[in-house]
Parts: structure tokens; C-alpha cells; sequence
């Protein structure tokens, strides 16, 4: 049986940052991917990159406008360019775990016991023991139990839905959170006509209130429908679409779509690991259990990225990766608790970037605080970029000046919310932010309006 100092399962954000660090100082170290169309993981393969590659190319399909016939010819050449982009970056991620000195090994893993795993691929099965071990396997699309959706030729996940040629000329979105918004944006400037449908009455509820509403305005200003409150009872294929039967306040009605997208959440991807073997925990919502150094209920087993049922951000499975390496290479204080803001962008067109708390959030928390919303249009950069919609909003605290939040809506925004975080984990008050001299013309040098608007 082979033996290795570190193992780890899936080829995700945590496991290959970890794994050059520790291969790179003369450890032995060993990634189990499941899959070879995975080699890198998730995000270069079928989540973040392919997707925001096909938002650029969908706004740029906007822009070029056209008959429908060249929007579906610009849509199937981004599909193919997608596939090689994705397969160009799958191809230099192994490269480079191969080139710091790791095994990449193809296979299926599941824990035999706590240091035995149980590798599994179309030709062999075999067993390496691992003295550290690290599971990185991600998250898996949740799919609801409803009539017809698995039998249906029609419904599609993120992932197969970009392997999808054809523009198809309606598309039905079932869920309205990330991964709904953003399809709905990117087809919708591809010239998808797009319905989203949401079992709950709120659009976005963990935004901030008067931001949701400036982002829902300008969705459904692009043509998209947005159904609340609505329940999808059937899904039945005829005559080469899906038709979707639903039920609303209103009664129950069909939508007839060339495709529907299931956007309903991701859950941590733990079913064929066998933890129990390992005597790893797994919390009441199925995911790895961890402390604040992503320790598991085992000494020599950590977890890292999505399967911890945390935030679901490459950065996150990145710094994940940092909380780790500072126990086994540095002083170990680094957690869950001190790595600072988590900022986050929804691709949006323009993009939804948020840091920190919403009004109400911090109002809640029974902090007195003083806001600032500028329109985007004010904005000299975004009339340039010829993108003046969106609104951008900020919270900050009475008596310390510290900023509690930001909402931006805007274009670009997915830049400038990292300077707020930096601003936010540093304490420094948002005088600083308002009174420095930024580059011109910029979508920064809007803070030195925006925090000016706080009195
Ligand atoms: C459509 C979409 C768009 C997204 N856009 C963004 C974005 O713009 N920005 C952002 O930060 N995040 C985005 N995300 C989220 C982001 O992709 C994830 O949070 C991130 O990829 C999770 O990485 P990870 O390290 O947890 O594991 P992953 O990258 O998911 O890697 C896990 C790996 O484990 C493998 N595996 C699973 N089980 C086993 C097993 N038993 N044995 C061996 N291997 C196994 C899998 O095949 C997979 O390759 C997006 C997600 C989706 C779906
Ligand atoms: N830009 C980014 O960083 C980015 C982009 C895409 C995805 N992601 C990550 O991927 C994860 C998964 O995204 P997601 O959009 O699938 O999940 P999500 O949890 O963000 O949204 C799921 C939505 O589906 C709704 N829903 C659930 N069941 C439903 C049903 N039966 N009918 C109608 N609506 C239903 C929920 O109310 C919710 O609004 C996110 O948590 C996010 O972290 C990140």
C-alpha cells in the first residue's frame, strides 16, 4: 500500500494550494479527483470561469444586437470557446500539481478507515494510506423532487446547461438566488426571453432592502419575469420544449421553454466518501463538520471548500487552504473568525458586490448608523462605459466612522468592493475612503462622493 505524508480528495480551490505548498517544502503528497474533465476543480471547469467568460460574451452579444439567428451563432461560438478555455486551464492545473512534485491520481476515493482510503477508477481499485488527510470534495446541484424533471430532455444544472449549443429561444429558471440571477442575466443579453421562478415572496432577501429593489427594477426593465411565491408542480416534454407546469396565488398556469435551468442550491458532495469509516462527523445539513481550523471530528483530517457547508466562493476554499497551511507550516492562529470581510459579486449586468452588513442588519444589531446612496448615473466612469443604472449604498456606525457595509450596484463594482473590504478589515474610518485621491476617469473616485453624501 502506498504511503503518503498528505492526501488529498478532490482537485478543488484548497486542496491544489495546499498541496503545492506542502509538495514544494519535500512533503509527499497525493490529490484523488474523481473525474479527469475535473483536474482543477470545480470553478475553472464548470462554475466561476466558464461562467463569467460567457457574461463577457453575452454583454458583448448585447451590444453587437443583430437577428436572432447571428445572437444564436455568437451564443454557440462562446459555448465553444468556453470549452476551450475551460479545457486549456484544466490542462495546465495538472500540469502544475504534476510540476510541484504531486501525485495527481484518478479515482473515486472513500474512507476504508480513518488513515486507508479506497481509490476507484474504470480500471482499478486500490488502497493508500494517507498520515494527513484533507477532503476538498465540493458541493453537487440540489435537484427538488418534482414530476418529470429527471425524465425531461429539457432541464439542465449550471454545468450542462453551458454545454447547451442551441440558444433556446425561452428559457425557465427554477431558483432565484446566484446561480438564477446570473444565467437570467447572461441569456438574457444572449436573447434568451427568461422567467425566473422563486418558492419564496421576496426577491434576493439577504440584500439589503432598498438594493434589491433597484436590482429587481432593472431585471424586470430587461424583459425578465420574476415569479414569486410559486411552486413548479410538473415538468413534461412536447414538441421539443419543457412544459412547466406551476402554481401561484394567481392559480396554475404552463410556461412552455426550449430549456430549464434548476438553480435550487448546491449541497456538500459527501455520499460516496464513507466518513462514517473515518469516524468524521457530518452536521444536521449534510455537511463535514469542522471547528474554526477546519478540524474535523478527527486530529489528522481537515476539510476544506463547500463540503464544510460554509459560504461557496473559490476564495473562500482558497483562504480555507490558508487556515490550514498555518497550522502545518506557520503559527496556526489563522480561523474562520479572523480572516476578515467576505465580500462577494453576482454577476449581474451591471454586477451586485456586497461587504458587510445591510441596513436593516445593522439596525438589528442596535447599532446607530449614519447611510449614503449615490445613483450610479452620477458617476462620470459609468458614463463612459455608457452603464449609468444601478445605485450604490453604504453603512457605516455613528460614533466610530467604522463601515459596517456596502451594496453596490453598479458596473465594475466587483473591483471596487475589495477596496471597501481592505477598508473594513483595516478599521480605517470612512474619511479615509472619502478624501483620497483616486485616478480619473475610475469607478473608485465614486467613494469620494459617496462617503461625502454621509453626514
Ligand atoms: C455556476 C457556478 C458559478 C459560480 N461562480 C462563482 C464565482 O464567480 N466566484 C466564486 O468565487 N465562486 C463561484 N462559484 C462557487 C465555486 O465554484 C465553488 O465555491 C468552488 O468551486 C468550490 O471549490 P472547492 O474547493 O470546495 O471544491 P471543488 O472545486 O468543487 O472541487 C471538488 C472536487 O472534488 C471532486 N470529488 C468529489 N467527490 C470526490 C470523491 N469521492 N473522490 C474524488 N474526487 C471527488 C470533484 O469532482 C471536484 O473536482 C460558482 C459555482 C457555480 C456552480
Ligand atoms: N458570483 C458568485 O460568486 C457565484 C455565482 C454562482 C454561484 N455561486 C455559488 O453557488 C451556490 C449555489 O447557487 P444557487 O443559486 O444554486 O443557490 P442559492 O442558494 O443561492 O439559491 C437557490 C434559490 O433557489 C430557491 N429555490 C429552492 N428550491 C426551489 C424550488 N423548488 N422552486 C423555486 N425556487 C427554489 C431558493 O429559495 C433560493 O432563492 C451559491 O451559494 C453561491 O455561493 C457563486
Amino acid at each position: 500500500m502506498k504511503k503518503y505524508d498528505h492526501i488529498m480528495i478532490g482537485f478543488g480551490k484548497g486542496s491544489k494550494t495546499l498541496a503545492g505548498a506542502l509538495a514544494s517544502r519535500g512533503e509527499n503528497v497525493a490529490i484523488i479527483e474523481k473525474s479527469e474533465k475535473m483536474f482543477g476543480g470545480t470553478c475553472i471547469n464548470v462554475a466561476c470561469i466558464p461562467t463569467k467568460f460567457l457574461e463577457n460574451q453575452a454583454r458583448i452579444s448585447k451590444q453587437s444586437g443583430g437577428s436572432q439567428e447571428e445572437k444564436s451563432a455568437r451564443y454557440k461560438k462562446a459555448i465553444q470557446d468556453k470549452r476551450e478555455l475551460t479545457a486549456r486551464l484544466r490542462e495546465k492545473n495538472y500540469q502544475k500539481g504534476i510540476s510541484q512534485g504531486v501525485d495527481v491520481i484518478l479515482g473515486k476515493a472513500a474512507f476504508l478507515d480513518s488513515h486507508q482510503i479506497q481509490v476507484t477508477n474504470q480500471q482499478e481499485s486500490f488502497v493508500l494510506y494517507g498520515e494527513h488527510i484533507y477532503i476538498n470534495t465540493g458541493a453537487a446541484p440540489f435537484i427538488p423532487e418534482i414530476e418529470g424533471i429527471k425524465a425531461s430532455e429539457h432541464v439542465y444544472t449550471s454545468e450542462t446547461m453551458m454545454e447547451l449549443e442551441e440558444l433556446p429561444k425561452e428559457l425557465v429558471i427554477i431558483g432565484g438566488g446566484y446561480i438564477g440571477l446570473e444565467f437570467a442575466s447572461y441569456y438574457t443579453n444572449f436573447g434568451s426571453k427568461v422567467t425566473i421562478i422563486q418558492d419564496g415572496n421576496r426577491f434576493i432577501p439577504r440584500e439589503d432592502e432598498e438594493i434589491a429593489q433597484v436590482v429587481y427594477q432593472n431585471l424586470t426593465d430587461r424583459g425578465i419575469d420574476i415569479l414569486f411565491e410559486t411552486q413548479v408542480q410538473s415538468i413534461a416534454d412536447e414538441g421539443g420544449s419543457a412544459i412547466v407546469s406551476i402554481r401561484n396565488k394567481q392559480g396554475e398556469t404552463t410556461l412552455r421553454a426550449e430549456a430549464v435551468l434548476v438553480a435550487t442550491g448546491r449541497r456538500p458532495n459527501i455520499k460516496s466518501l464513507n466518513l462514517a469509516n473515518a469516524g468524521v462527523e457530518v452536521t444536521e445539513r449534510g455537511a463535514v463538520s469542522v471547528n474554526e481550523y477546519l478540524q474535523t471530528s478527527m486530529p489528522h483530517i481537515w476539510a476544506m471548500g463547500d463540503v464544510t457547508g460554509g459560504l461557496q466562493f473559490t476564495y473562500i476554499s482558497l483562504d480555507d487552504s490558508r487556515i490550514v497551511k498555518s497550522q502545518l507550516l506557520g503559527d496556526g492562529s489563522r480561523s474562520t473568525k479572523n480572516r476578515g470581510e467576505v465580500p462577494y459579486t453576482v454577476f449581474l449586468d451591471p454586477p451586485l458586490s456586497r461587504v458587510g452588513l445591510t441596513e436593516k442588519q445593522a439596525l438589528d444589531k442596535g447599532c446607530a448608523i449614519k447611510t449614503a446612496k449615490l445613483p450610479v448615473m452620477a458617476i462620470p466612469k459609468a458614463q463612459v462605459l455608457q452603464k449609468p443604472e444601478g445605485m450604490m449604498k453604504v453603512i457605516v456606525e455613528q460614533d466610530t466612522d467604522r463601515i459596517l457595509g456596502a451594496h453596490l450596484f453598479a458596473v465594475e463594482s466587483y473591483e471596487l468592493i475589495n477596496l471597501i473590504k481592505l477598508a473594513m478589515d483595516q478599521n480605517i474610518p470612512y474619511q479615509v475612503l472619502r478624501d483620497s485621491i483616486y485616478t480619473h476617469p475610475t469607478m473608485s473616485e465614486s467613494l469620494n462622493d459617496l462617503f461625502g453624501m454621509i453626514s
